[in-house]
């Protein structure tokens, strides 16, 4: 059966939301005071938009094959990462049969792995992959879950990452995780805060429900070290991304010491299967937490996790929408996955990727049916009605 080849390639930009949740307006929890690698200079604590956090904004790629179908996908990338599509990444990819994921991956990765490897050149590579995988559906009339396996579950269930895990367990999550507001610079008075915090947390939502800590890369090793021992009388069941990702020495000695029952997580700034090697190798933690749309894409996630199961740990891909619900659907070691609280006052489900994808499912009672991802390639839309630029159209 003939199989459409690639016709065109285009990268837009979109700002206010969407894959790049962090650009929020106003009020917003997300970009409430919450410890950053920039918490050491106090003009930058208040808010994470005051070093940048958003100054990327969303990147859209379309993948239109010669009989007209589009598949699209969006990342976090803005115009950087369009140019990177358009100037270097299209050549491998017009022209191709689409079902040549893995000789398109490794051209785009190995053509540019001498500016890229990891951060934004490979968020552009994961932007191009995902709206394959997204074509390939379209064409097959299948969904993304069917292509890579099939559903091993039959439904997903999600924890909520927001400021409210009290209102979390109210909806049904069966966890809450909680952004870490001081860093080290703050000294020990920030320490104590956020023990009191998480104490206070765990009092509304009682001695089972998951309670997990963000700390987004803001500590040291010492000050983690200490922060876990704190929080362990009020059951803390993570603590995630608590050093820079690529201190990977310093989580390996902090998975070594942190109190036992307490789990040890990161990821969802690395990227590759290499970059995740040295994750798993090294012994930095328990679960690795990938972002689809930043590791390399579905082509490459589908290695990371090869990898994992292989050393027995989890992958509990960070939230990526429906780039990652196809996913932790088809693998036995992604039991549960996270769901990013996207309201302002993280007190509503709301669509986490809202306002681009049309048809984007939210869970009720913290779960998803996998009958309702059973829709060509990734099952959405795009939202065409939003702004939309093609700053490099060819
Ligand atoms: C809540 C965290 O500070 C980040 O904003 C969040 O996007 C990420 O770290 C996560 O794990 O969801
Ligand atoms: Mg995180």
């Amino acid at each position: 059966m003939a199989h459409p080849k690639v016709r065109e390639v285009r990268a837009f930009v979109l700002r206010g939301g969407g894959a790049d949740y962090h650009d929020q307006g106003g009020g917003h929890w997300i970009d409430d005071r919450i410890a950053t690698p920039m918490s050491r200079y106090p003009d930058y604590r208040d808010s994470r938009q005051s070093f940048g956090i958003n100054v990327l904004g969303t990147l859209v790629v379309e993948v239109e094959a010669e009989d007209g179908t589009i598949g699209f996908a969006v990342t976090t990338g803005g115009e950087p990462a369009a140019f990177i599509v358009e100037r270097h990444l299209a050549r491998f990819v017009e022209g191709r049969d689409p079902r040549e994921v893995e000789k398109i991956w490794d051209q785009m990765y190995f053509s540019t792995q001498y500016y890229g490897r990891k951060g934004l050149v490979v968020n552009a590579i994961s932007g191009v992959d995902l709206a394959i995988w997204d074509l390939l559906g379209r064409l097959r009339e299948e969904p993304v879950h069917a292509m890579i396996g099939g559903a091993v579950r039959n439904e997903l269930q999600f924890y909520a990452t927001g400021a409210r895990p009290d209102l979390a367990k109210e909806m049904g999550f069966i966890g809450g995780k909680m952004p870490l507001r001081h860093a080290p610079a703050e000294g020990n008075e920030g320490l104590r805060e956020a023990v009191d915090a998480i104490g206070e947390m765990r009092a509304r939502v009682g001695p089972d429900f998951w309670l997990m800590l963000d700390c987004w890369m803001a500590l040291d090793l010492d000050y983690a070290t200490r922060l876990a021992h704190a929080a362990h009388e009020h059951g803390l069941k993570w603590i995630e991304e608590a050093l820079s990702p690529d201190d990977y020495w310093g989580y390996a000695q902090l998975k070594r010491d942190v109190p036992k029952g307490m789990l040890v997580t990161t990821g969802e700034h690395e990227a590759t299967r290499w970059g995740f090697r040295m994750l798993l190798e090294m012994e930095c933690c328990d679960i690795i937490q990938p972002d689809v749309g930043w590791c390399g894409g579905l082509t490459e996630l589908l290695k990371i996790s090869a990898l994992a199961d292989a050393h027995g740990k989890l992958v509990i891909p960070h939230g990526s929408s429906v780039y990652s619900y196809h996913f932790v659907a088809t693998r036995h070691n992604s039991p549960f996955a996270e769901y990013l609280m996207m309201a302002p006052k993280a007190d509503e489900v709301v669509p986490m990727f809202s306002p681009q994808l049309i048809g984007e499912p939210v869970p009720k009672d913290g779960r998803l049916k996998i009958a309702e991802l059973d829709k060509p390639g990734f099952g959405v839309e795009l939202n065409r009605d939003l702004a939309m630029a093609r700053p490099y159209a060819r």
